[in-house]
């Protein structure tokens, strides 16, 4: 099947700032309809990235191009407006003046006047419909962050550019603005391209997500992928807490006290890092001192002793002490599971679960 052609393509962006580097090589594309979320930590460079895209700064090299035209390389710069993007940032302020359909209609030919059909059905589509008279102040935060996402789409635009956009809104309504704000990004068939930290707005909205560390992607993939495949302990550590087992390499195997793991590709004497998630570790009741049999998909099982167990609402989240050598381990487990401090009990690793990284 021939793949739909990129919407958006940033080539090779590099932008510094002081003589620092701030955006390296940063490569991606996003076709029509796709959501990539730009993840990383704070001061990365996703919202200079996000900027060098809109217009509103230049790269130092590296192209922009949209729709098979660059509009920013070496000699050309198109402005903002004339690159076919809408952006929503964090701090979108409607125009308090106007009712929320003359800030709808506000950068369409005619206004309100000319346009109220395609106004009215935006609201429509985010519940706003009664609302297309009132005015801002009238509106809580959640609302008027709606109205900002439908004004940015009023246009069309083949782009849509979201920088942190709904840090500003609690928990709970966030969640619901997030998968309405979707739904319309998708019915329009929108290139986006959104900035944010949060791993789990990323996991919930994205197509494809580029996790930045320093100035560069250090991977891309669908959030399935990033979160099963991390390609290193930071890129694993970013979406969960995370547990490691150390080891060293020989012959291809390294032994730990959860028994033998697989290590190809590391060389004799590497010192190596298992790592895996909370939800991946089993836990064992102890049997008169003596733990499960091994398997071969759950290696050997090590003794620990409970340090102390939380209920998370969605999970427990119980700590160990391990008898090897007194690390401490974290295992969740989706249900109500609160073992005293001090019980012992026995945990094994999840073989298809573990990653090896050299440490
Ligand atoms: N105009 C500027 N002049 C100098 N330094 C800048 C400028 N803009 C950004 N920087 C620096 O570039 C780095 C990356 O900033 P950027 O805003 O892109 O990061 P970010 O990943 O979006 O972080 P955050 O999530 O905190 O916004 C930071 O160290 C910032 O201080």
């Amino acid at each position: 099947m021939p793949q739909t052609p990129p919407r958006l393509k940033v080539d090779a962006i590099t932008r510094r700032f002081d003589g620092r580097d701030v955006v390296t090589g940063v490569s991606l594309s996003v076709a029509p309809g796709q959501v990539t979320c730009l993840l990383g930590p704070s001061g990365c460079g996703k919202s200079t990235t996000l900027r060098i895209v809109a217009g509103v700064d230049r790269q130092d090299s590296g192209r922009i191009i949209v729709d098979g035209d660059c509009v920013s390389d070496d000699e050309r710069h198109l402005p903002p407006e004339r690159r076919g993007i809408g952006l929503m940032f964090q701090d979108f302020a409607l125009f308090p003046h106007l009712s929320v359909g003359e800030n709808v209609a506000f950068a369409l030919d005619g206004g309100l006047r000319r346009n109220r059909e395609r106004v009215g059905d935006l609201l429509e589509r985010v519940d706003l419909g009664s609302f297309i008279d009132a005015y801002p102040h009238q509106l809580s935060g959640g609302e008027q962050q709606r109205v900002a996402l439908v004004r940015a789409l009023a246009p069309k635009p083949a782009i849509m550019l979201m920088d942190e956009p709904f840090s500003g809104l609690d928990n709970r309504l966030r969640d619901d603005i997030r998968d309405r704000t979707l739904a319309v990004l998708k019915e329009e068939n929108t290139a986006v391209l959104l900035v944010t930290h949060e791993p789990d707005e990323a996991m919930r909205m994205a197509d494809e997500i580029a996790l930045m560390r320093a100035g560069k992607i250090v991977q891309r993939g669908a959030p399935y992928h990033i979160y099963n495949n991390p390609v290193d302990r930071a890129a694993a550590a970013f979406f969960s807490d995370i547990n490691i087992v150390r080891g060293v390499s020989h012959g291809a195997l390294t032994e730990t006290p959860f028994g033998q793991f697989l290590t190809p590709g590391h060389a004799d004497g590497t010192p190596v890092e298992i790592v895996i998630r909370p939800q991946h570790l089993r836990i064992d009741f102890d049997r008169e001192g003596r733990g499960p049999n091994p398997t071969p998909t759950d290696g050997v099982a090590a003794r620990a002793v409970v340090e102390r167990a939380r209920f998370m609402g969605r999970e427990s989240l119980v700590e160990f002490r391990m008898d090897y050598d007194s690390t401490i381990l974290k295992a969740t487990v989706p249900a109500v599971f609160l073992p005293r401090p001090g019980t012992p009990l026995w945990l094994t690793l999840r073989r298809d679960r573990c990653f090896v990284f050299p440490s």
